[in-house]
């Protein structure tokens, strides 16, 4: 029976994945590096350095260099993030929360971000969290597994009573693989191997979910 369900931050609680391409465009262009959305479809659900490592391709900088460019990428993310506000919540997500809180599912956010904790601060969201795991939480990042079983783990669940929300590629195959059940938003090209897929967030169907779980 579901007991957890597990959300994803960029691109599921909010449209940050917008904010992240233009930092890195930002980034891209002062270090003379080819970068599109294309390539940013690439970063959805990864770490801010297996980001980076995509971006540079084959052009290689020093350690010392790469951290430089992530901290100014975050810099600029930083500074777009004093825009959002609990009108930047994605369609539906407030509901589907305050409904999960009702019905006394676990609430867990599961994300690669280093900075998901201050963007459920600024949306107004944490109270209807049990618990968090962000980018400092575990080593590996998606579509590795270990965000997500070490989300079901703060709240006490088993992996196979916790429902996923993705809207990325890695997040589907790391939710699958760690033996959870995953709802994906988007096109079927990215999030197909969900079990359940929907355009958009305010498509999820709870009652459907539950029913079918
Ligand atoms: O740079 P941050 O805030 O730690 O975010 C890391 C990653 O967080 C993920 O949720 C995003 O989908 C990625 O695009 C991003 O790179
Ligand atoms: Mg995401």
């Amino acid at each position: 029976m579901c007991k957890a369900f597990i959300f994803d931050l960029d691109g599921v609680i909010t449209d940050t994945a917008e904010l992240h391409f233009q930092a890195w465009s930002k980034l891209a262009l002062e270090e003379n590096l080819v970068f599109t959305r294309e390539i940013n479809e690439q970063l959805r659900g990864i770490s801010r350095r297996d980001s980076l490592d995509i971006i540079l391709a084959e052009n290689v900088r020093s350690e010392s260099q790469i951290a430089k460019m992530m901290e100014r990428k975050n810099d600029v993310y930083l500074d777009l993030l004093n825009s959002i506000t609990k009108d930047d919540i994605l369609p539906g997500i407030l509901e589907l929360l305050l409904e999960l809180n009702a019905r006394q599912i676990k609430v867990v956010l599961a994300s690669a971000s280093r900075n998901a904790r201050g963007i459920l601060l600024r949306l107004g969201l944490i109270p209807l969290f049990d618990a968090i795991a962000d980018g400092w939480s575990v080593e590996r990042s998606k579509p590795a597994p270990d965000v997500f079983i070490h989300a079901a783990g703060q709240v006490g669940v088993n992996a196979n009573d916790c429902v996923v929300v993705e809207d990325a590629q890695a997040g589907v195959e790391a939710g699958k693989t760690a033996g959870m059940k995953v709802i994906g938003i988007g096109p079927e090209s990215r999030v197909g191997a969900a079990d359940w897929r929907v355009d958009d967030t305010a498509a999820i169907n709870l009652k459907q979910v539950l029913e079918q779980f």
